[in-house]
Protein backbone atom coordinates (compact mmCIF):
# COMPACT_ATOMS: atom_id res chain seq x y z
CA UNK A 1 0.00 0.00 0.00
CA UNK A 2 1.48 3.27 -0.90
CA UNK A 3 0.53 5.85 1.79
CA UNK A 4 2.18 8.89 2.05
CA UNK A 5 4.12 10.20 4.76
CA UNK A 6 6.33 12.80 5.86
CA UNK A 7 8.94 13.24 8.78
CA UNK A 8 9.87 16.08 10.96
CA UNK A 9 12.05 16.63 13.98
CA UNK A 10 15.54 14.76 15.66
CA UNK A 11 16.16 11.78 14.61
CA UNK A 12 16.59 9.36 16.81
CA UNK A 13 13.79 11.14 19.20
CA UNK A 14 10.44 9.59 19.93
CA UNK A 15 8.23 9.11 17.36
CA UNK A 16 4.84 10.29 17.33
CA UNK A 17 2.15 9.14 14.87
CA UNK A 18 -0.41 11.77 13.80
CA UNK A 19 -3.69 10.43 11.70
CA UNK A 20 -6.38 12.54 9.96
CA UNK A 21 -9.52 12.51 9.90
CA UNK A 22 -12.32 11.38 7.33
CA UNK A 23 -11.86 13.96 4.40
CA UNK A 24 -9.05 15.41 5.42
CA UNK A 25 -5.10 14.93 5.01
CA UNK A 26 -1.95 15.41 6.92
CA UNK A 27 -2.10 19.32 6.29
CA UNK A 28 -5.05 18.78 9.58
CA UNK A 29 -1.92 18.86 11.21
CA UNK A 30 0.09 22.06 10.30
CA UNK A 31 -0.42 23.69 13.66
CA UNK A 32 0.91 20.51 15.71
CA UNK A 33 4.01 19.91 13.46
CA UNK A 34 6.35 22.71 14.78
CA UNK A 35 5.09 22.59 18.40
CA UNK A 36 5.28 18.91 18.55
CA UNK A 37 8.89 18.35 16.31
CA UNK A 38 10.80 19.85 18.88
CA UNK A 39 10.88 17.32 20.43
CA UNK A 40 9.77 14.34 18.94
CA UNK A 41 10.02 12.76 15.30
CA UNK A 42 6.42 13.39 13.89
CA UNK A 43 5.48 11.00 11.42
CA UNK A 44 2.13 12.28 9.43
CA UNK A 45 0.89 10.78 6.77
CA UNK A 46 -2.59 10.62 4.67
CA UNK A 47 -4.97 8.05 5.29
CA UNK A 48 -6.04 5.74 2.32
CA UNK A 49 -7.58 7.36 -0.40
CA UNK A 50 -6.58 10.65 1.03
CA UNK A 51 -4.24 13.20 0.36
CA UNK A 52 -1.49 11.71 -1.66
CA UNK A 53 -1.90 8.06 -0.07
CA UNK A 54 -3.38 5.44 -2.71
CA UNK A 55 -6.87 4.80 -3.60
CA UNK A 56 -7.30 1.33 -3.61
CA UNK A 57 -11.01 0.70 -4.41
CA UNK A 58 -13.30 0.12 -1.54
CA UNK A 59 -14.79 -0.74 1.08
CA UNK A 60 -12.00 -0.91 3.41
CA UNK A 61 -12.30 -1.90 7.03
CA UNK A 62 -10.34 -0.71 10.23
CA UNK A 63 -7.81 -4.03 9.73
CA UNK A 64 -6.91 -2.03 6.42
CA UNK A 65 -6.47 1.63 8.15
CA UNK A 66 -4.02 0.22 10.91
CA UNK A 67 -2.55 -2.41 8.94
CA UNK A 68 -1.36 0.47 6.95
CA UNK A 69 0.00 2.69 9.90
CA UNK A 70 1.50 -0.87 10.98
CA UNK A 71 3.15 -1.20 7.33
CA UNK A 72 4.68 2.38 7.45
CA UNK A 73 6.14 1.63 10.71
CA UNK A 74 7.76 -1.21 9.89
CA UNK A 75 9.00 0.28 6.90
CA UNK A 76 10.65 2.99 8.59
CA UNK A 77 12.20 0.66 11.48
CA UNK A 78 9.58 1.96 14.23
CA UNK A 79 9.21 -0.72 16.90
CA UNK A 80 7.19 1.85 19.03
CA UNK A 81 5.07 5.08 18.67
CA UNK A 82 2.92 7.59 20.40
CA UNK A 83 0.31 7.98 18.28
CA UNK A 84 -2.51 10.57 18.14
CA UNK A 85 -5.58 11.00 15.82
CA UNK A 86 -8.40 12.98 14.66
CA UNK A 87 -11.71 11.23 14.24
CA UNK A 88 -11.16 8.77 11.64
CA UNK A 89 -7.62 8.68 12.81
CA UNK A 90 -8.74 8.10 16.05
CA UNK A 91 -10.77 5.12 15.68
CA UNK A 92 -7.60 3.55 13.63
CA UNK A 93 -5.37 5.00 16.91
CA UNK A 94 -8.51 2.52 19.14
CA UNK A 95 -7.64 -0.51 16.47
CA UNK A 96 -3.92 -0.52 17.00
CA UNK A 97 -3.77 0.21 20.78
CA UNK A 98 -6.49 -2.65 20.72
CA UNK A 99 -4.93 -5.04 18.01
CA UNK A 100 -1.42 -3.96 18.05
CA UNK A 101 -0.77 -3.10 22.16
CA UNK A 102 3.30 -3.15 21.53
CA UNK A 103 3.20 -0.75 18.85
CA UNK A 104 1.56 2.14 20.63
CA UNK A 105 3.12 3.82 23.65
CA UNK A 106 0.89 6.51 24.52
CA UNK A 107 -2.55 7.71 22.60
CA UNK A 108 -4.02 10.63 22.17
CA UNK A 109 -7.83 10.55 20.82
CA UNK A 110 -9.43 14.10 19.97
CA UNK A 111 -13.07 14.57 18.58
CA UNK A 112 -13.49 10.86 17.68
CA UNK A 113 -15.87 8.07 18.63
CA UNK A 114 -15.54 4.11 19.35
CA UNK A 115 -19.08 3.43 17.69
CA UNK A 116 -20.79 6.31 15.31
CA UNK A 117 -23.32 3.74 13.86
CA UNK A 118 -23.75 2.57 10.10
CA UNK A 119 -26.77 3.48 7.92
CA UNK A 120 -25.70 6.70 7.56
CA UNK A 121 -21.93 6.00 6.45
CA UNK A 122 -23.21 4.12 3.72
CA UNK A 123 -25.26 6.84 2.32
CA UNK A 124 -22.70 9.25 2.19
CA UNK A 125 -20.57 6.66 0.92
CA UNK A 126 -23.38 6.19 -1.90
CA UNK A 127 -23.32 10.00 -2.37
CA UNK A 128 -19.67 10.78 -3.10
CA UNK A 129 -19.55 7.87 -5.33
CA UNK A 130 -22.48 8.72 -7.27
CA UNK A 131 -21.59 12.76 -7.23
CA UNK A 132 -17.79 13.35 -6.11
CA UNK A 133 -15.89 15.59 -3.72
CA UNK A 134 -17.76 18.54 -4.45
CA UNK A 135 -20.87 17.20 -2.88
CA UNK A 136 -19.20 16.98 0.59
CA UNK A 137 -17.66 20.56 0.93
CA UNK A 138 -20.58 22.44 2.04
CA UNK A 139 -22.06 20.01 3.99
CA UNK A 140 -18.58 19.84 5.99
CA UNK A 141 -17.13 22.62 6.79
CA UNK A 142 -20.07 23.76 9.20
CA UNK A 143 -19.23 20.04 11.02
CA UNK A 144 -15.40 20.82 11.47
CA UNK A 145 -15.67 24.28 12.62
CA UNK A 146 -17.45 26.69 14.76
CA UNK A 147 -19.63 29.74 12.63
CA UNK A 148 -16.75 32.28 13.39
CA UNK A 149 -13.77 29.69 11.97
CA UNK A 150 -16.06 28.37 9.18
CA UNK A 151 -16.52 31.73 8.08
CA UNK A 152 -12.55 32.51 7.48
CA UNK A 153 -11.76 32.73 3.83
CA UNK A 154 -8.30 31.03 4.75
CA UNK A 155 -10.13 28.12 6.27
CA UNK A 156 -12.80 27.56 3.74
CA UNK A 157 -9.83 27.29 1.41
CA UNK A 158 -7.57 25.26 2.78
CA UNK A 159 -9.94 22.53 4.35
CA UNK A 160 -12.03 22.82 1.45
CA UNK A 161 -9.23 22.00 -0.64
CA UNK A 162 -8.51 19.03 1.39
CA UNK A 163 -12.32 17.95 0.86
CA UNK A 164 -11.70 18.30 -2.71
CA UNK A 165 -8.22 16.30 -3.14
CA UNK A 166 -9.43 13.34 -1.36
CA UNK A 167 -10.46 10.35 -4.08
CA UNK A 168 -14.03 9.59 -3.94
CA UNK A 169 -13.73 5.78 -3.87
CA UNK A 170 -11.01 6.38 -0.85
CA UNK A 171 -13.96 8.72 0.98
CA UNK A 172 -16.36 6.11 0.28
CA UNK A 173 -14.45 3.20 1.30
CA UNK A 174 -13.21 4.85 4.84
CA UNK A 175 -16.60 5.96 5.30
CA UNK A 176 -17.46 1.86 4.86
CA UNK A 177 -14.46 1.17 7.44
CA UNK A 178 -16.16 3.33 10.18
CA UNK A 179 -19.91 2.23 9.55
CA UNK A 180 -18.30 -1.69 10.03
CA UNK A 181 -16.13 -0.20 13.05
CA UNK A 182 -15.78 -2.91 16.16
CA UNK A 183 -13.40 -0.93 18.64
CA UNK A 184 -16.31 -0.49 21.79
CA UNK A 185 -15.91 -3.80 23.51
CA UNK A 186 -12.41 -3.98 22.89
CA UNK A 187 -11.58 -0.32 24.81
CA UNK A 188 -10.78 -2.22 28.21
CA UNK A 189 -8.17 -3.87 26.72
CA UNK A 190 -5.95 -0.88 25.90
CA UNK A 191 -3.11 -0.47 27.83
CA UNK A 192 -1.66 2.74 26.70
CA UNK A 193 -2.07 5.72 28.89
CA UNK A 194 -5.18 7.93 26.92
CA UNK A 195 -6.18 11.51 26.41
CA UNK A 196 -9.37 11.71 25.05
CA UNK A 197 -10.28 15.14 23.52
CA UNK A 198 -13.31 16.48 22.49
CA UNK A 199 -14.83 20.05 21.01
CA UNK A 200 -17.80 21.20 22.79
CA UNK A 201 -19.65 22.09 20.13
CA UNK A 202 -18.71 19.33 17.67
CA UNK A 203 -21.54 18.17 16.09
CA UNK A 204 -20.28 14.65 14.64
CA UNK A 205 -18.75 13.39 17.77
CA UNK A 206 -19.94 15.40 20.36
CA UNK A 207 -18.43 15.43 24.23
CA UNK A 208 -20.54 12.36 24.78
CA UNK A 209 -18.53 10.10 22.78
CA UNK A 210 -15.10 11.34 24.40
CA UNK A 211 -16.85 10.57 27.96
CA UNK A 212 -17.96 6.47 26.43
CA UNK A 213 -14.30 5.90 25.18
CA UNK A 214 -12.79 7.05 28.47
CA UNK A 215 -15.58 4.97 30.39
CA UNK A 216 -13.90 1.93 28.59
CA UNK A 217 -10.33 2.51 29.03
CA UNK A 218 -8.67 1.99 31.88
CA UNK A 219 -7.54 5.34 33.44
CA UNK A 220 -8.43 7.42 30.67
CA UNK A 221 -8.85 11.14 31.05
CA UNK A 222 -11.12 14.02 29.43
CA UNK A 223 -10.56 17.09 27.94
CA UNK A 224 -13.20 19.43 26.83
CA UNK A 225 -12.07 22.32 24.25
CA UNK A 226 -14.37 25.37 23.92
CA UNK A 227 -15.27 26.95 20.90
CA UNK A 228 -14.17 23.85 19.09
CA UNK A 229 -16.07 21.75 16.70
CA UNK A 230 -15.02 18.23 14.97
CA UNK A 231 -11.62 19.92 14.11
CA UNK A 232 -10.72 20.86 17.41
CA UNK A 233 -6.53 20.54 16.47
CA UNK A 234 -7.07 23.24 13.72
CA UNK A 235 -9.62 25.26 16.28
CA UNK A 236 -8.03 25.35 19.37
CA UNK A 237 -4.03 24.56 18.35
CA UNK A 238 -2.14 26.07 21.12
CA UNK A 239 -4.59 23.68 23.86
CA UNK A 240 -4.48 20.85 21.34
CA UNK A 241 -0.38 21.47 21.46
CA UNK A 242 -0.28 21.91 25.47
CA UNK A 243 -1.85 18.40 26.03
CA UNK A 244 -0.44 16.53 23.30
CA UNK A 245 2.99 17.93 24.83
CA UNK A 246 1.97 17.09 28.57
CA UNK A 247 0.73 13.85 27.66
CA UNK A 248 3.78 12.57 25.57
CA UNK A 249 5.99 13.75 28.19
CA UNK A 250 7.97 16.45 25.75
CA UNK A 251 6.32 19.47 27.75
CA UNK A 252 9.24 22.07 28.81
O1 LIG B 1 -18.71 13.87 9.19
C1 LIG B 1 -17.59 14.35 9.28
O2 LIG B 1 -17.03 14.91 8.36
C2 LIG B 1 -16.90 14.16 10.58
C3 LIG B 1 -16.16 12.89 10.66
C4 LIG B 1 -16.62 11.69 11.06
C5 LIG B 1 -15.55 10.72 11.01
C6 LIG B 1 -14.44 11.57 10.59
O3 LIG B 1 -13.26 11.22 10.45
O4 LIG B 1 -14.85 12.83 10.36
Amino acid sequence: MNVYHELTGPEGAPVVVLSNSLGTDLRLWDEQVPALAERFRVLRYDQRGHGRSEAKPGPYAMPELGGDVLELLDRLGVDKAHFAGVSLGGMTGMWLAENAPERVERLALICTSADLGNTAWLERAETVRAHGMDAMVEPSLPRWFTPAAAARPEVREKFGDMIRKADPEGYAGCCEAIAGMDVLDGLPTIAAPTLVIAGAEDPATPPSHAERIAAGVPGARVEVLSPAAHLANAEQADEVNRLLLEHFGGAA
